[in-house]
């Protein structure tokens, strides 16, 4: 039976990241990707010109109208905007708690634009967390979320189990922010204590539109095709480290990363991804 995902998130006009960047991928994994769309961003691969929320009525019918009819066995949360989506997502989710729930905390886009009002932090942090299988911050996003700086291996380790006691199964702190290190190294760690480093070298491109939505899409895919959350993680960082290194030259800022690549490349699992356990 074909598989199916959906994904709550914004929609990106210069279809690099958001609710696109969640089709294709989904595409690209075999599995067919369903969406609630929650905001229109005018964006392009310079910065975000104007966000328009859609009404929080309207987001609950189309994650409603898609839950009731198609077989969803994974579920990805992106761009929520503001405190009232995040509660109407939540009373919507909480109806199905056995489909894997992927909360991706989208706040700032890369050029700075707010895609998450200040006062909605705490609905996400009280709503949605407690219910998320994983969640997936970047670091600026942990930042605000534990209210700790994050600068360190070390500090990965503390804001992760910090976020683990807000009541998500699972974390994965992405560390495509830390440029001082030569390596894009993310966090995985589970509530029951399971934890291991993803590594992969760091490429040098301004190509990254789109890698924490297409990261997340990747893991969201897996997880409906039955995977583990362990082998999700590790099959989405091969995803997104292939889409990273064929990066698309496309407008005058960051482009787009490149969907296609782990499917061209044969989806072969190289020697990319170093793991490295924890204890
Ligand atoms: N230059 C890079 N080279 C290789 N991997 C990278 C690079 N930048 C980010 N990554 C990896 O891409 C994934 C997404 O991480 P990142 O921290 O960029 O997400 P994000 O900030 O949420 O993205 P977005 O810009 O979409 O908000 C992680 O696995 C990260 O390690
Ligand atoms: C719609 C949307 N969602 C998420 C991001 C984060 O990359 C973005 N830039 N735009």
């Amino acid at each position: 039976m074909t598989s199916v995902a959906l994904t709550i998130a914004g929609s990106d006009s210069g279809g690099g990241a958001g609710i696109q960047a969640d089709l294709k991928t989904f595409q690209e994994l075999g599995v067919f990707g369903t969406s609630a769309l929650t905001a229109i961003t005018a964006q392009n691969t310079l910065g975000v010109h104007a966000v328009q929320p859609v009404d929080p009525k309207t987001v609950a019918a189309q994650i409603r109208a898609v839950l009731d009819d198609l077989p969803v066995t994974a579920i990805k949360t992106g761009m929520l905007f503001s405190d009232e989506i995040i509660r109407i997502v939540a009373e919507e989710l909480k109806s199905f708690p056995s489909i894997p729930l992927v909360i991706d905390p989208v706040m700032i886009a890369k050029g700075g634009a707010s895609l998450l009002q200040n006062e909605a932090v705490l609905a996400l942090c009280k709503q949605l967390l407690p219910i998320a299988t994983l969640i997936t911050p970047n670091i600026p996003e942990a930042e605000v979320l534990t209210g700790q700086s994050i600068h360190s291996e070390e500090d990965m380790e503390v804001a992760a189990k910090a976020l683990l006691s807000m009541g998500p199964s699972a974390i994965l702190l992405k560390g495509g922010h830390r440029e001082d290190v030569p390596f894009a190294e993310d966090l995985f760690m589970t509530a029951d204590g399971e934890h291991f480093l993803m590594r992969s070298k760091r490429i040098a491109t301004p190509n990254t539109h789109g890698t924490g939505c297409t990261f997340a899409a990747a893991i969201t895919a897996e997880l409906a095709k039955g995977h583990s959350l362990e082998d999700a993680v590790v099959t989405a960082k091969h995803f997104i480290h292939a889409a990273i290194e064929d990066g698309i030259e496309l407008g005058n800022g960051h482009g787009p990363t490149n969907h296609a690549a782990y499917r061209k490349s044969g989806q072969l699992k190289t020697k990319e991804v170093e793991l490295i356990e924890r204890n």
